[in-house]
């Protein structure tokens, strides 16, 4: 069994709105993930606010649709508790830019090493800076920028979920979890393409690559 849980739950703060149903080309922003795992045969569950539950159930009939929360984190757990087993992969709404080989190349290692993320390394040169002056340079050679989807045991990710709530920590990514309760997660190359869309930038630097690209 093979799941996505599709996080579109956010309210969209640095956009300045609900960026996930926002118009990208002729779609908007969820309709291209949704749509992508659909065609590959993925159960599908998606997490939103509550006060798109219905809205968003009704266009996607075929999906499980869960009320998301205030943190990603719970978001992705409400999702979760719907799963028994298999493989889940965790995905943000607002990385509409979907390339099928590099997510069956994700699946893949999923499979094999029960976990596994896209990443994609670190090319800008970084610097820790406070008060507007940089403090030092961080060395980038191990760098890496974390994507989604995030792939993992959908077994073995419940059994770190109730550990972190016993914990009360929560994470920024599924990743950060697994490392901290389990082991240490895979990497699968990721591409430059699957930008998120976190302010209004993004949004037209998305609809600049879906209208040069041929997906
Ligand atoms: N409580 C939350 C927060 C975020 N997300 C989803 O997780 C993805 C990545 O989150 P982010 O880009 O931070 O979205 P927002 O939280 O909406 O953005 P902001 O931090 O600017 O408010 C998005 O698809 C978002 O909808 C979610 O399901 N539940
Ligand atoms: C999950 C994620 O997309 C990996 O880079 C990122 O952590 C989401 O962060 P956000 O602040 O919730 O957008």
């Amino acid at each position: 069994m093979k799941t996505v849980i599709i996080t579109a739950a956010g309210s969209g703060s640095r956009f300045g709105s609900k960026k996930q149903f926002e118009k990208l080309n002729k779609k908007l922003v969820i309709d291209y993930s949704v749509e992508f795992f659909k065609d590959l045969g993925f159960d599908i569950i998606i997490t939103v606010p509550k006060e798109d539950v219905d809205f968003v159930q009704e266009r996607f009939s075929f999906a499980k649709v869960v009320e998301g929360s205030i943190e990603r984190f719970f978001s992705v757990y409400n999702g979760l508790k719907l799963i028994s087993g298999g493989i889940v992969l965790i995905h943000d709404a607002a990385r509409p830019i979907l390339d099928k080989e590099k997510i069956l190349e994700l699946l893949d290692k999923v499979y094999e090493k029960k976990s596994a993320i896209l990443a994609i390394k670190c090319t800008d040169t970084l610097k820790f800076a406070q008060g507007g002056h940089i403090k030092f340079t961080i060395k980038r050679d191990n760098i890496f920028c974390a994507q989604t989807p995030q792939g993992f045991n959908a077994r073995l990710l419940k059994i770190a979920y109730k550990k972190a709530l016993n914990d009360n920590l929560i994470f920024t990514d599924e990743a950060s979890l697994w490392e901290h309760y389990i082991s240490s997660v895979a990497v699968v190359e990721g591409y430059r393409y699957n930008i998120k869309i976190t302010t209004k930038e993004d949004l037209k630097l998305a609809s600049c690559i879906l209208n040069d690209i041929v997906l």
